[in-house]
Parts: structure tokens; C-alpha cells; sequence
């Protein structure tokens, strides 16, 4: 046999693994990684944070990352980044691994989101002639493995999506191991570039979970536009001087994936800088200040994760909604979300012990450990061994 396959058999058989999360979301902002001691599997799984670092992405590598996500790229861009976004994310990783005193070989397990650059699901592409979901990550597993001599799981989408899914959102499945709380109604609430919750819901019944619309990617748009040398606004305080544009908002609402019916997934994609720029552009409001356009895209997010929890939650069910992801530090946008939802109790993840910032990238580790020590029905991801 194969001495990497009996390593795999092994790591699988341990009671518990040493597995790093990698994640790097929509907002392009920079890589996740968080280090997780994984004990156990399913019911029984009990994750312990060890390590947790952002690692920025340079300016010149964010642009590119963004340039990729367009619906006409040079297909060797693509062939390229592909390789280029694996090695960038083996030399973080192996950088911080030397910053926390460790070795590759003190880890058992890396499980790599990669980077979605385009995510179609058939409700998106609307092709007659593919009635099918498609998503594509980048930053190839193999790499991974080769570049770190780590035994990697990666590109977890895509059985999802062959079993008929739109191939996110995929918290829910580690949602439902961390968080569950019987009695309680509790939303998982993920504020990245794109919104998204999972709600547990307090009879024990399954979990839901939808994407909503965006969460910060319009808000970056609108910062980095309009006050040079900003990646975004810092704790929305620029937000918080502005005033909601009616006009606009009801424009930005009436898009079409706003009547889908839920679950839904998106990115952006639909939610890009020239959904806004035309939406402007019909209601005469390409010269509102960037304060009143920041509120404007605050409220859309808010009202948009608001309708979507009443449609799973009706008033007056209440609910325990539990934040994470950088949306977390958005004072503005918090306080929006506590007025549209002024029954529930507003908190971040960290109430459950989960810091807020590393919540996706844990939730790629438990994924993985899932598929290596779990029941055989969850089983997503690709294996890469290092050798
Ligand atoms: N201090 C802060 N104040 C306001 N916004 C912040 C702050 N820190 C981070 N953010 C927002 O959070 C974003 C990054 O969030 P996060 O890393 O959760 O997104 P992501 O994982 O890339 O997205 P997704 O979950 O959609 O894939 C930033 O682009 C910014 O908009
Ligand atoms: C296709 C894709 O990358 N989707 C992301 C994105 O970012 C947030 C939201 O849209 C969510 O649906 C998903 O990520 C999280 C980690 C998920 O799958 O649950």
C-alpha cells in the first residue's frame, strides 16, 4: 500500500486531528487561517481554536483576484491564478506555521476553501441549454500538498453541487455541530462580503440556511471610490453620518434575486459595482454623498437578512442571532440589523465561544475532519496527498 494512504487511514482513525482552516471569502480581503484541534466527529465533534491569523492580500494581488471575477477573462489568467492563489496560500500558511513555532508536520490536515471567482447557480446563469448549478473555486489542492507536505481536503463545493445543490452555503453543516441549541432559536449570521445565516431552529428541527443578498461588497465598493486608501468603513462610522436614499433603496431591492425563492445562493457577481452604478444611474443619484450612499447599502443589507428571517422565522418567533465575519465590526450596520430585528437578541459569535473573524475558516476544518472521520453523507472535498 501506499505509506500516504495508510497515513490518511491513520489521520482518519485518531481521535482527534490537528486540521488548519483556510478561507478566503468574497470580500477578497485577504486570507483566513485558523489552526483547530478537531476531537471527535458528528454529534461528539468538540473544536478547539488554537491558532487564528488574517493575512492580508497585497493591493496588486487583491486587484487581480477582483479583475478574475468578471464574465470576460483571459482564460490563461485564469490557468494562472489558479497555480499563483495555491502558492500564495501554501506561503502564508508555511509563514504562519513559523510564527506560531510549529512545523508542517505538526499538522495532520489542511482544508483549503480556495477562492470562488465565479459562482453560477441556474436560478444566475439562466442557460437553456444547462439546467444545472455550477461554481468554481481556485488555488488547486495539489499545490497545497505538494508545497507543504500537508495531507490536504479542498474544493468542498463541488459535490455539493453534483448532488443537486447550488453548492452553497455550507455552514450549515458545521453550523449545526458548534452552535445547536435546543429550546432556542439561533441564526448563525455571516456578514462577509455576501450575507448568509443558518438558522437552527428551537424545536430541533433541520437547519435552514440561504444566502440574502450582500453584506459588505457594495459598502467596499463605495469606500474605496470615495475615500482613497480606505479598504472599507472602518466600524461604518461614515455610514452612521449618512441618511438612507429611499429612491435607491427601493431601486437596489427590486432586483430579481431579492423575489427568488429562499434558499438562494449568490456573490458578486449579481452584487457588483455596476448593480449599483445603474441603479444610480435610473434614480438620478450618481452625485449622493458617500455617507447617504453607505446608508443607503447599510439598510439594503439589513432589510434584506431581516426578510429573509422572517420568511423562516415569522414574527413574533424571536431568535438568538449570533454575528460573525467582518460585518461584525460594522457598528451601523449592527444597529440597522437590531432595528429590523427588534425582537431578537443581537450578539456575535464569540457568545458561543467562536471568534467571529475565524468562524468560515473553522468551519472548512470541521468540514474536512467530517469527511475523513465522519459519516459517509457528508463527504465533501477532494483528498490531495502530499507526495
Ligand atoms: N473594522 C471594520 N469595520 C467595518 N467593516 C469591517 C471591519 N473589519 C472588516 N470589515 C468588513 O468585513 C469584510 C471582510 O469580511 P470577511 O472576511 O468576513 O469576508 P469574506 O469572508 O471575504 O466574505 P464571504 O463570507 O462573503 O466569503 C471587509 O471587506 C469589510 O467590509
Ligand atoms: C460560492 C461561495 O463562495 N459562496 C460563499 C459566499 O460567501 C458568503 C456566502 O457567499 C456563502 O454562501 C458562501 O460561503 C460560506 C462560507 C458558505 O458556504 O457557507
Amino acid at each position: 500500500m501506499n505509506p500516504q494512504l495508510a497515513r490518511l487511514a491513520a489521520v482518519a482513525a485518531q481521535p482527534s486531528r490537528r486540521i488548519i482552516g483556510l478561507m478566503s471569502g468574497t470580500s477578497l480581503d485577504g486570507l483566513d487561517v485558523a489552526l483547530c484541534r478537531c476531537t471527535g466527529h458528528g454529534a461528539s465533534l468538540h473544536v478547539v481554536l488554537e491558532q487564528f491569523a488574517t493575512v492580508p492580500y497585497a493591493a496588486d494581488f487583491q486587484q487581480r483576484l477582483r479583475a478574475i471575477s468578471q464574465p470576460k477573462v483571459q482564460l490563461e489568467d485564469v490557468v494562472i491564478l489558479n497555480a499563483e492563489v495555491a502558492r500564495r496560500h501554501a506561503a502564508i500558511l508555511l509563514q504562519c506555521l513559523a510564527e506560531w513555532g510549529l512545523a508542517p508536520a505538526d499538522v495532520d490536515v489542511l482544508a483549503s476553501h480556495g477562492q470562488t471567482i465565479w459562482h453560477a447557480p441556474r436560478h444566475q446563469h439562466g442557460r437553456a441549454d444547462f439546467g444545472h448549478h455550477a461554481t468554481l473555486q481556485i488555488g488547486d489542492g495539489d499545490h497545497l500538498a505538494r508545497l507543504t507536505g500537508i495531507l490536504t481536503v479542498s474544493d468542498f463545493r463541488q459535490k455539493h453541487v453534483a448532488a443537486g445543490y447550488e453548492g452553497a452555503p455550507l455552514a450549515p453543516f458545521a453550523d449545526e455541530l458548534l452552535f445547536r441549541k435546543p429550546g432556542v432559536n439561533r441564526l448563525l449570521l455571516n456578514l462577509g462580503g455576501i450575507a448568509n445565516f443558518t438558522l437552527l431552529p428551537a424545536d430541533g428541527g433541520p437547519a435552514q440556511a440561504t444566502d440574502t443578498g450582500p453584506g459588505n461588497t457594495l459598502l467596499d465598493t463605495v469606500a474605496r471610490q470615495h475615500y482613497p486608501g480606505l479598504a472599507y468603513d472602518p466600524d461604518g462610522q461614515y455610514a452612521a453620518q449618512g441618511r438612507p436614499h429611499a429612491g435607491l433603496l427601493a431601486a437596489l431591492r427590486s432586483h430579481p434575486f431579492f423575489t427568488e425563492p429562499f434558499p438562494k445562493t449568490t456573490g458578486p457577481e449579481l452584487f457588483s459595482p455596476a448593480y449599483l452604478a445603474e441603479n444610480q444611474r435610473q434614480t438620478n443619484t450618481k452625485s449622493l454623498s458617500a455617507p447617504d450612499l453607505l446608508a443607503t447599502l447599510v439598510e439594503l443589507t439589513a432589510s434584506m437578512v431581516a426578510e429573509a428571517m422572517h420568511y423562516y422565522l415569522p414574527p413574533p418567533a424571536t431568535a438568538e442571532v449570533l454575528v460573525s465575519g467582518g460585518g461584525a465590526h460594522n457598528a451601523t450596520l449592527l444597529a440597522a440589523l437590531a432595528r429590523h430585528l427588534p425582537t431578537s437578541h443581537l450578539r456575535t459569535t464569540a457568545e458561543a465561544a467562536v471568534p467571529p473573524d475565524a468562524k468560515e475558516a473553522i468551519l472548512f476544518a470541521v468540514l474536512a475532519n467530517e469527511t475523513l472521520a465522519g459519516s459517509p453523507t457528508l463527504s465533501l472535498g477532494k483528498i490531495s496527498l502530499p507526495g
